[in-house]
């Protein structure tokens, strides 16, 4: 969908932001773009709609070059959100999502009916925060609008720089799982920006890790870039914690756990199921009297036990999970 092709840039003053890169952005792909600051992911971000032009190279999507395209056609083709969002202050909420819609000419009954579905979508109420301008939202509410304003014409693809950047701790976690169902949904292809190694490797299908002066330094699914980090620039990008890290992408599956053959009826039950995180099943574990918890499936059933051990060996499955890269 997306392709980088020999990309390279350097700003006017030499300083080279982009270092010559290749790769490709698969359809309906998530791929974040994490490292430090001033590795060149926002620059790289900005020649995917021509807010910046490469130095070197070309940039195609959907098999097209796209400086041989219109500038304002390309862009409305495409979502942007960034960290700041940048609504219309004197626009209501309802307003801003309709900016491009307007502008493409959609009827008025057109334009409210998506409205109300990305309000929806978004988990926000349109009759509640529909009329609302930005000022009376919250921070985590006013990201959500963004993005709803950006999913407004149902892009292809989806250009994001620290989208969540501005939001707290526990605001962002909650944003960043509704993106996730959000593009699980839409399929859209999206590109995001992102210093957070934890944000990349929840979110993305792929990560690609950069290192100043926009050099590659590994692409590959999350779990493998925890796992088998391709340098010593990425290994100590990710840091210690990596087991942590881990445990929030990976989740329990039924070989994980001991056979239910425990009488007691002490065990604490319900709380875990099957295909949840297993930083989920390390905080019930931590919080049962005995060390053991019963897993349910979907269903409520109960499938098996996970204790300690068990939990370190699903841990241990999944570093050694043959993830490809
Ligand atoms: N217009 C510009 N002129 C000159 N240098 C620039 C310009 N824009 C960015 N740079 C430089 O290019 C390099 C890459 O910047 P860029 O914003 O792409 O990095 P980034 O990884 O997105 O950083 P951050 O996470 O801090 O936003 C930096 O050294 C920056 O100072």
């Amino acid at each position: 969908m997306i392709r980088f092709d020999g990309v390279g840039k350097t700003y006017a003053d030499g300083t080279v932001a982009v270092e010559r890169l290749d790769l490709d952005v698969a359809e309906h792909e998530l791929l974040t773009l994490v490292g430090p600051s001033g590795s060149g992911k926002s620059t790289l971000l900005r020649m995917v709609n021509r807010l910046v032009e490469p130095t070197t190279g070309r940039v195609l999507v959907d098999g097209s070059d796209i400086a041989t395209q219109d500038e304002v056609e390309l862009r409305r083709g495409m979502g942007y959100v960034i960290q700041h969002v940048g609504l219309f202050p004197h626009r209501t909420v309802s307003q801003n999502i309709a900016t491009v819609p307007r502008l493409l000419g959609w009827d008025r009954r057109r334009t409210a009916a998506r409205v109300e579905e990305l309000l929806t979508l978004v988990r926000l109420d349109p009759a509640l925060h529909g009329p609302r301008y930005p000022h009376e939202l919250s921070g985590g509410q006013r990201q959500r609008v963004g993005v709803a304003r950006a999913l407004a014409t149902n892009p292809r693809v989806m250009l994001m720089d620290e989208p969540f950047g501005a939001v707290d701790p526990e605001g962002r976690r909650s944003l960043q799982e509704e993106f996730g169902r959000i593009h699980d949904e839409l399929g859209t292809t999206v590109l995001l920006v992102t210093h957070d190694i934890d944000e990349a490797v929840l979110l993305g299908d792929r990560v690609a890790v950069f290192s100043q002066g926009g050099r590659l330094e590994q692409v590959a699914p999350p779990v493998t870039v925890l796992t088998r980090p391709a340098t010593p620039f990425v290994e100590s990008f990710i840091g210690d914690s990596r087991a942590v890290r881990l445990l929030s992408l990976a989740r329990l599956e039924a070989g994980d756990l001991l056979p239910d053959d425990v009488a007691a009826t002490e065990v604490s039950t319900g709380q875990v199921r099957l295909g949840d995180t297993l930083e989920v099943a390390f905080s019930a574990l931590a919080g049962s009297r005995d060390g053991v918890v019963r897993v349910t499936d979907g269903a409520g059933s109960v499938v098996g036990l996970l204790t300690p051990d068990r939990l370190h060996a699903a841990l241990r499955r999944t570093a050694h999970a043959d993830v490809g890269a």
